[in-house]
């Protein structure tokens, strides 16, 4: 073949051409993973709208299957689906709803330094596309902007030769909802509960944001709801110029050709944060450069000097008020809601910075069964065969892991936070660990990466990058949530055995008092000799120190900040967090006839050891299954809430007056 034969085959590639062919590159490889896909993309950009509009969000998610013209079939065999997502956010203007949903690469958050769960401007309208080559059927949208403002519905489809919207439907329409969107998009997916699949990824996306009501309506004709139990939004990122130290030589090139600004030094203090007019005149005069020099001018060596100076200069860190993280007592409510443990725990570290980018990186744990099954008798341990491992059969921690408040369920083993929690000596802080593997379980280890540019490893953002930087601040709150650990769990063995030989002494000391009281007569004042011998058998076993590990003082867990301790007595340390949460998720079958469940009153041990009703819940529609269902999905693979909602009702619910009766 001649090179003008070869020329003449040579033409440019849309990007939608290329994404249809690459759909895998954007999480379309299957349609399990597809369903989720397009229902993740759908909820944050309702989520992130919502939060910018200053809307605490109510985001409604409905998932049906499509019987195409054939017999309907089990939500587990289907294959065809409509997802319809709602929220009550700020809507979007009619002219932009063609391009929004039908235009790969087109959104409002690429170009800016603002912390956000979408970041690329790609992700509903791959779906739509998605939906297009699987279906043939158009994403559908209804957008209001405000109670005066009419609502618009469209149907778009992409044209994928070109990348641009194709309008099959366009008119106002009458719309009980006063502003905000919905879409509904129809793909081909398959619904299977269990690990990564939507029903664990709300879930997981309940936890990370305890300030959204999020209602899911199943395939199966559940109704789960997710209460909101924080009633504030999170404060708002604020938008940051790029840090002079995270811009790559090419990007500093483009820049000084693209800049309003007249001279290099105003370029300098106008484009960046942290660069002040003195600073660039000082960097100026260091590369060699006329502050006066017009920005455009500034090319070859001369930009290639600058560059250089500019990082070797000291400048200050980038401001961190362009992050929102979810906060310790945030995390702390999500996990204790969602997942039944003895010990929960959750570290925010300080702000740091990667490529110019700055980042904070959030770690939590929710360790054991709960009281109730610790309670239990162990199975009594088998011997193990010659070069057997202990470790081998038993439970491994479950790592649940988030970047920018938006749960990662794919590509675990490439993800930086996997890799630091491997990484991290769990046997240091009393938790057995195989070389090479996670710690054991039964724990779920919590790790949020929140930054206004998260590195992901790939378009499908399901794994981060493992900068350093990074790496080195997840293994310090990986650290100290495990530092905490360890100190509960040292402080209970300890106390575990004092309590045991305080009971072996109790349990002759009636022995010993009938002894004493035979042998004078009878006249011995038994009362008196036992109360003093229990005094004597509680100070030889720790005396109050045992009580307060075993958690029967209520005096709090000293020496461990942010952090929950339940034991069969009660609820220790942050237990205001315990009082707020009204459990979740609440389901039903039909929520029309479906009776409220009341949640009882319960009872929380308050620092002071006296116990207080708290008004957990009184009065609210709380859903029984509450987090044994949700701790049922995080630990396995059953689903987190069974279809009949009547015998769920009878059901006491898991609350802290339950785990005070075991
Ligand atoms: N429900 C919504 N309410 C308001 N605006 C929306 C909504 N959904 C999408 N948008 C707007 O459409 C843009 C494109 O969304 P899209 O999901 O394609 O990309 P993104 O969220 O910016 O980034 P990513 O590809 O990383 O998800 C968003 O940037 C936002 O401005």
């Amino acid at each position: 073949m001649t090179a003008v034969e070869m020329g003449a085959r040579q033409r440019e590639i849309s990007v939608s051409e290329f994404f249809t062919k690459n759909r895998h590159l954007l999480g379309f490889d299957n349609p399990r993973k597809a369903l989720l896909t397009c229902v993740k993309e759908a909820v944050d950009n309702s989520l992130d709208a919502c939060e910018e509009a200053g809307i605490l969000p109510e985001v409604t998610v409905r998932l049906e299957t499509v019987a195409n013209g054939q017999a309907p079939v089990a939500p587990s065999q289907a294959t065809r689906f409509r997802i319809t997502v709602t929220d009550n956010g700020p809507g979007i203007v009619r002219q932009q709803i063609p391009r929004v949903f039908a235009k790969l690469l087109y959104g409002s958050k690429f170009h800016r330094m603002r912390m956000s769960r979408g970041q690329q401007g790609i992700g509903i309208s791959a779906a739509g596309m998605y939906g297009q080559l699987t279906t043939g059927k158009p994403v559908k949208v209804i957008s209001r902007t405000g109670p005066r403002a009419a609502a618009h519905y469209f149907e778009v489809q992409i044209d994928t030769k070109k990348n641009e919207p194709l309008v099959h439907e366009n008119k106002q329409i009458d719309w009980a909802q006063p502003q905000g969107t919905e879409v509904a998009l129809e793909v081909e997916g398959r619904y299977q509960k269990g690990r990564a699949s939507v029903d664990e990824w709300l879930e997981q996306t309940s936890i990370a944001n305890p300030h959204v009501r999020l209602v899911y309506h199943t395939p199966e004709g559940e109704t789960k709801e997710y209460p909101r139990t924080y009633h504030e939004l999170p404060p708002s990122p604020k938008e940051i110029k790029p840090h002079p130290y995270g811009i790559e030589f090419g990007a500093l090139l483009k820049m000084l050709q693209d800049t309003k600004s007249h001279t290099v030094a105003g370029f300098l203090a106008s484009d960046f944060c942290r660069v002040s007019p003195a600073l660039a005149e000082e960097i100026c005069k260091a590369a060699k450069v006329s502050p006066a020099t017009k920005p455009r001018d500034v090319k070859h060596q001369a930009a290639e000097t600058l560059y250089k100076t500019i990082q070797t200069t000291k400048i200050m860190a980038p401001p961190t008020n362009c992050i929102s993280p979810i906060g310790e007592k945030a995390i702390l409510s999500g996990l204790y809601k969602q997942i039944k443990g003895e010990f929960y725990t959750a570290v925010s570290r300080p702000p740091a910075v990667y490529r110019g980018y700055p980042f904070i990186i959030e770690a939590g744990l929710a360790f054991g069964k709960g009281p109730e099954e610790a309670a239990k008798p162990q199975q009594a341990s088998v011997p193990l065969a010659e070069g057997e491992d202990q470790g081998n059969d038993t439970e491994q921690a479950r790592v649940i892991r988030y970047a920018n408040r938006v749960p990662l369920l794919y590509q675990q083993s490439a993800c930086a936070t996997f890799k630091a929690v491997l990484s991290t000596t769990w046997r240091n802080y009393g938790v057995s660990q195989s070389r090479g593997a996670l710690p054991a379980g039964p724990m779920v280890i919590f790790v949020h990466m929140a930054s206004v540019w998260v590195p992901f490893t790939s378009e499908s953002k399901e794994a981060i990058a493992d900068y350093d930087e990074i790496q080195k601040e997840i293994t310090l709150a990986l650290r100290e949530a495990g530092r905490r650990l360890g100190i509960f769990l040292r402080r209970r063995e300890r106390a575990a055995s004092e309590f045991r030989r305080r009971n072996i002494f109790d349990l002759y000391i009636e022995e010993v008092v009938a002894a004493c009281n035979r042998l004078k007569g009878g006249n011995l004042p038994t009362e008196k000799l036992k109360e003093q011998l229990h005094k004597i058998a509680s100070s030889r076993t720790g005396g109050l120190k045992t009580d307060e590990a075993l958690g029967k003082t209520g005096a709090g867990p000293e020496g461990l900040p942010h952090s929950i301790i339940v034991t069969a007595e009660g609820i220790e340390g942050e237990t205001e967090i315990a009082q707020q949460t009204p459990g979740s998720p609440v389901v039903s079958v039909n929520t029309a006839e479906a009776e409220p469940i009341v949640r009882p009153e319960s009872t929380v041990k308050t620092k002071r050891g006296s116990k207080e009703k708290s008004n957990v819940g009184k009065g609210r529609s709380v859903g029984a299954t509450k987090a044994k269902a949700g701790q049922q999905a995080l630990f396995g693979d059953e689903p987190s809430s069974k279809k009949q909602a009547a015998p769920l009702k009878k059901k006491p619910a898991r609350t802290t007056a339950t785990r005070k009766r075991t």
